[in-house]
């Protein structure tokens, strides 16, 4: 076995040694590109492996896929919680972010990475600000992200070619990093953050640009209802209006939605992001009607929205709080079981972000994570579905791949310490700033 300063360092073909893999044990070979070149017998004579990792007591599953994040909101932990959205945003949230600096980004989304790989996270979609600082974390982390500078308009032209500017800078500025994990995405806010001439502008854009689109979509009823108010019709309708809706199009919450506006977005190819804890925390009071989305073949995955809303980025609980959530406001205790969770923090999140199957398959991408499945929640182990959902948390994660680099190992990320302490400092320093303002 390989030591674990060399795990971090090392750079080659890796060999994990005898994991559980849906029941059985198997050995997995990873090939130099980052690629899953055998699994079982053939694995040690597909490679020379240059690392080994011990896999005894140790389940593989595909590395979890976040596909909802405004991930330096991590230096928000905290800071307001228990209040109604609208005011949350405008009083709280909008007032303390105009004093973001992008190192702060930096910081933050140092902080959320590492969140995010310590409960098995490889890959997140995020929509925030400073979106370059953003991508230099990533890089530095070696996680996998989608990234969207969050355009918001307020049917402002001025503001709106402020946006357009910022949008363009990201994609070019996230093209020249030439990392082929980062990827960029176009992030019109929500309905009522940007206007139609906004939206029209973002999805030529993305289109012109051939990449996707990250949007809030139907948080709220007041958003339906001051949407129809204004435009005479539902925000799902707005945003097709306006060429939103495409198959790369990640849509967040989809909580107020009816049955006409799921067959469009199955239509669409569209992605749904799942966010229930942030949706119960802010009594958005309404659960996504996944059973809609599911039937008309809407493609849905799981998020955690920002750390103000939910507080943390650990997707085993979005999958508890889904599959509970779910049955709880359907009145339906067979509705989105162990397994469908399981597949909607995996493989449609990653086919929400085009990343691979989101599975462990020959030919896929090496993100692979591997559970301690000796851990209190995974005994007994009748089912492992069952215990990843239902019983885990993200603690019960002790190693994770992206794309074969070794991020963590034995629950040690190399220089986690630094991260905590310079995003708590970043923290501090923002919420000095902000008082010395007021
Ligand atoms: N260009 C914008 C930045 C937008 S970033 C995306 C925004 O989404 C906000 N946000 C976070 N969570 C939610 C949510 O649940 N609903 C709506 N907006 C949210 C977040 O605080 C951030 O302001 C500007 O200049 O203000
Ligand atoms: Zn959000």
């Amino acid at each position: 076995m390989t030591d674990l300063d060399d795990i971090f360092t090392a750079r080659g073909s890796v060999l994990i040694a005898g994991a559980s893999i849906n029941g059985s044990t198997a050995d997995i070979a990873i090939d130099e590109t980052g690629t899953i070149a055998a699994i079982g017998e053939d694995a040690r004579r597909a490679i020379d492996a240059d690392i080994v990792i011990d896999g005894s007591d140790r389940l593989a599953v595909p590395g979890l896929v976040n596909t909802h994040t405004h991930a330096a909101m991590t230096l928000l932990r905290g800071y307001a919680d228990d209040m109604l959205l609208q005011e949350w945003l405008s009083q709280k949230i909008w007032p303390l972010e105009a004093h973001l600096t992008g190192d702060d980004v930096y910081a933050g989304t140092k902080l959320a990475c590492l969140e995010m790989i310590k409960s098995g996270t490889v890959a997140f979609n995020d929509m925030y600000f400073f979106m370059d600082r953003a991508a230099a974390a990533v890089d530095d982390m070696g996680m996998r992200a989608t990234l969207a500078y969050g355009f918001i308009d307020l049917g402002m032209e001025e503001k709106r070619e402020a946006e357009i500017k910022a949008t363009e800078a990201l994609v070019d500025h996230i093209r020249s990093l030439n990392n082929p994990r980062i990827q960029a995405a176009v992030g019109p806010h929500s309905v009522y953050t940007v206007s139609p001439e906004g939206l029209s502008w973002c999805a030529e854009y993305a289109k012109e640009q051939g990449i996707g689109i990250h949007v809030h979509l139907s948080e709220t009823e007041k958003e339906v209802t001051d949407c129809v108010a204004q435009f005479g019709k539902r925000p799902t309708y707005l945003l097709d209006e306006y060429g939103c809706l495409t198959p790369r199009t990640v849509a967040a919450h989809c909580c107020w939605l009816d049955e006409a506006e799921c067959r469009l977005l199955g239509e669409r190819g569209v992605s749904a992001s799942h966010n229930p804890a942030s949706n119960m925390k802010l009594a958005v009071n309404r659960a996504m009607p996944y059973h809609w989305l599911k039937q008309y073949g809407a493609n849905v995955a799981l998020g955690t929205d920002g750390c103000s809303s939910n507080n943390n980025l650990d997707i085993f609980e979005e999958m508890k709080f889904a599959a509970l959530l779910q049955k709880f406001a359907w009145n339906s205790p067979t509705l989105l079981p162990a397994g469908e969770a399981v597949m909607m923090a995996t493989a449609a999140g990653a086919r929400a972000l085009g990343i691979g199957p989101g599975t462990l398959t020959v030919g896929a991408p090496a993100d692979i994570v591997l559970l301690d499945a000796r851990a209190v929640c995974n005994t007994p182990l009748y089912n492992p579905d069952s215990n990843i959902v239902y019983a885990c948390n993200g603690g019960a994660v002790m190693t994770v791949l992206c794309g074969g680099r070794v991020l963590m190992h034995e629950r040690t990320v190399p220089g986690e310490e630094e991260i905590i302490q310079e995003a708590a400092a970043a923290a501090r320093s923002l919420i000095e700033r902000a008082k010395n303002s007021a």
